[in-house]
């Protein structure tokens, strides 16, 4: 049964992979992720110039009855050099994502130059949905402001680039993004971010579940699957057919897995439920994909990939 992706030049023989932010700010973190057997990858903790320590704690929270995630983790990490260093240094046969997440467009052009200048030979995702630092939007919401970021990367950087999308909402906005995407070379988009500023609350202590900005943070887990699903489908139904897709959001089982590709996923990012089950998750979801496909005969991803039928 071939469960392979492709984005670019890189192959992955496994499609499923962590979601920035989870288990990926350390290097043992990250080893551990690229030592299962059974991911294709690892996305590095979206990085800043410079080393951060996020938000005060409590920052995550898992929600009852497996619903989910809240988090306002505030891009805590390690440090762009702290990654650059281990992407450099690693030795993987595994195709390696690097996440940069620059809270100034200055910060973001310099450690795209920086990666453009290395030998990093892997893939770069420009992170342009972080819901969490005070005061910063989700810079993909602003879609003149998307596309000055990009003309000005795209005017220097050469190397397999995608970028990370908040979830849209309006049909006009799957519209409005795509046409922006469509006039830059992205080699990937990654569809969805966690759904930005929610809110969840503790009935024994009629309090919010984590500090900062009172409450509000990004939503994960299977309550933001219709969400992913729909921005997998209407970017994929709308961007060049060169521009791959990243399906991340609402991964619980190999169903939701398998759903995401029927959008058109080529490869799949797994986030709460990876804090929930840690690597082993990967095993579990690819076993759970395999037997998807086996009751309907499949042999292959590719004959499923983007192939949701509608009702005519
Ligand atoms: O892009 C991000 N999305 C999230 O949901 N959380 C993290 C963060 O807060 O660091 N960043």
């Amino acid at each position: 049964m071939d469960l392979t992706g492709q984005i670019a030049n890189f192959h992955f023989n496994h499609i499923l992979l962590n979601a920035a932010g989870v288990k990926c700010q350390t290097t043992a973190e990250l080893d551990q992720v690229l030592a299962s057997p059974y991911s294709g990858s690892v996305v590095t903790k979206s990085a800043t110039p410079m080393t951060r320590p996020g938000n005060p704690s409590p920052r995550y929270y898992q929600l009852p009855e497996e619903l989910g995630s809240v988090n306002s983790m505030g891009l805590p990490n390690e440090g762009f050099a702290y990654y650059l260093d281990y992407v450099l240094n690693k030795k993987t046969d595994k195709p390696v994502f690097f996440s940069v997440a620059g809270l100034t467009k200055d910060d973001n052009l310099a450690m795209l130059m920086e990666l453009e200048q290395s030998n990093f030979n892997g893939l770069v995702e420009l992170n342009l949905s972080c819901p969490n630092v005070p005061g910063k939007p989700q810079t993909a919401y602003d879609f003149e402001a998307t596309r000055a970021i990009l003309t000005e990367v795209f005017s220097f950087f050469t190397k397999p680039l995608g970028v990370k999308l908040p979830p849209y909402f309006d049909m006009v906005h799957f519209d409005m993004i795509a046409a922006v995407l469509n006039d830059f070379p992205l080699a990937f988009v990654n569809t969805i971010n966690s759904i930005g500023n929610g809110l969840a609350i503790d009935p024994h202590t009629d309090t919010v579940v984590i500090k900062p900005k009172g409450g509000f943070g990004g939503l994960g887990g299977s309550l933001v699957k219709a969400t992913a699903l729909a921005n997998v489908r209407a970017l994929r139904e709308r961007l060049n057919e060169s521009i791959k897709i990243i399906g991340t959001g609402g991964v619980t089982s190999g169903r939701d897995v398998y759903d995401l590709v029927l959008c058109g996923a080529d490869l799949v990012e797994v986030g709460t439920q990876l804090m929930v089950e840690d690597t082993p998750v990967f095993e579990r979801l690819e076993g759970e994909l395999a037997n998807e496909l086996d009751k309907k005969d499949y042999q292959s991803l590719a004959e499923i990939r983007g192939k949701l039928q509608i009702i005519s």
